[in-house]
């Protein structure tokens, strides 16, 4: 048993986690109890993110001073602007420029100096991450196109200032709305890749900007959260081709390629986040009368189903969702990091409850006994 390979640890159970649970092959996930489904409908983000750092919904009382101080904290240092602006200048991929601004942010986090295991510090530097990574990120996609920052505001959601600082125009209610829901439906998922390198990374007791680094690179990956640019990329790709989505699908697999948006780990069916954005993206393509990405999409899903047995996931059907409300293309990624960021705090904050250094450890197939030649005679 010691001795089983689990190749990807697939399977293995590492922790206990009060934070969200999976069934994948009923497609259900839920967060502490709450399923997906009512938290999408109804909960904000807010709401989701106070569920997973404090066990319970806030009341409303609860609920204000927490979102308020969420809300305070947007506002970033000159310096991170600069950096982002920088990065925006030197043509860093937006999700290596996460990385680098999860990382600086520290420098001006009053609590950096706290015992890495400080449950309020920790509670208090979760908050400053992520209400401070999404200005860094509108900073930088802005700083791409020659335009100056947005200052947050304190009076809108987390989800509309987003937009707001994104576009320098307050959104629609329906945009708010539905990047809210995005948000509410990317917060965690057990102990994904990211999540789990943020776990690893808090198991030596280093602390949490240093989890959340890992974390955010491990996200960047096409396996993970990459998937959901990658998506958008290939339904451009058969926009842009001579045929039509179900010739391009066959050809596609034909060749070997690995579509992204499809397939699982722990999914058997298809991801109940990617059915509530699939609506989603279909109500906003009714509402703008083109309903040209759900419907390729549509097609491409039900060709994956028959030849190939794979269901959509999370990155599928966001990526026409994020499309049709206007954002960039590549930074559907960091987008995905700015929601998930509370998962990483939260699991990360589950760590230091109850840790113990992660260390699994490989079965040695190398060289034995092999005599050591003096470098001048080799
Ligand atoms: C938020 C998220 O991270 S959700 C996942 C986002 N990632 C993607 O959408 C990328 C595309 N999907 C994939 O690459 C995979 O399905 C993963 C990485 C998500 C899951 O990987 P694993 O659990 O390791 O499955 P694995 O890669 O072993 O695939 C099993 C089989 O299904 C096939 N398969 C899995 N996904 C796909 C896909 N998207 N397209 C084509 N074939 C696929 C594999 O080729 C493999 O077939 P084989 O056994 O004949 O070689
Ligand atoms: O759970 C996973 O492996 C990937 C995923 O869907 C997520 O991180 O949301």
């Amino acid at each position: 048993m010691a001795d089983e390979l689990k190749k990807g640890l697939e399977g293995v159970l590492v922790a206990e986690s009060e934070l969200s649970f999976i069934d994948g092959d009923a497609g259900k996930l839920v967060y502490r109890g709450y399923s997906i489904e009512d938290l999408a409908r109804e909960a904000s983000f807010e709401e989701v993110v106070y569920l997973l750092w404090h066990g319970e919904l806030p009341t409303r009382d609860e609920l204000e001073p927490f979102a308020q101080s969420m809300a305070e904290e947007r506002v970033v240092d000159d310096a991170i602007v600069e950096l982002a602006q920088e990065l925006a200048e030197a043509d860093e991929e937006p999700m290596a420029a996460m990385r680098t601004v999860a990382s600086h942010l520290s420098a001006y986090d009053p609590d950096a100096d706290a015992d890495p295991t400080d449950y309020e510090a920790n509670l208090r530097k979760g908050r400053r991450l992520t209400a401070k990574l999404p200005t860094a990120l509108a900073a930088f996609a802005r700083a791409r196109d020659g335009d100056d920052p947005v200052e947050p505001r304190q009076d809108l959601s987390h989800a509309a200032n987003f937009l707001y600082m994104l576009n320098d125009e307050e959104p629609e209610d329906v945009m708010a709305d539905t990047f809210d829901m995005a948000l509410v439906l990317h917060a965690d998922h057990g102990l994904n890749a990211s999540t789990f390198s943020a776990m690893v990374t808090a198991s030596t007791l280093a602390d949490m900007h240093s989890a959340v680094t890992s974390a955010v690179g491990t996200l960047s990956g096409s396996l993970h959260g990459g998937a959901n640019a990658n998506v958008m990329r290939m339904l451009k790709e058969v926009d842009g081709s001579d045929r039509d989505a179900f010739d391009w699908i066959e050809t596609a697999l034909d060749e070997g390629r690995r579509v992204a948006g499809f397939g699982h780990r722990v999914y058997n069916v298809k991801d109940p986040r990617a059915k509530i954005l699939g609506e989603r993206s279909e109500e906003l393509g009714e509402a703008a009368g083109d309903r040209k990405w759900f419907e390729m999409s549509s097609t491409i899903e039900e060709y994956m189903a028959e030849e190939k047995g794979l269901a959509p996931n999370v990155d599928f059907y966001s990526a026409s969702t994020y499309y049709q409300m206007g954002i960039p293309i590549d930074i559907y990624t960091p987008i995905f990091a700015i929601s998930r960021v509370s998962g990483w705090v939260a699991h990360v904050l589950e760590q230091y409850e109850d840790n113990r250094l992660i260390r699994p450890r490989a079965r040695y197939v190398g060289d034995e006994d092999v005599d050591y030649t003096p470098l001048d005679e080799r």
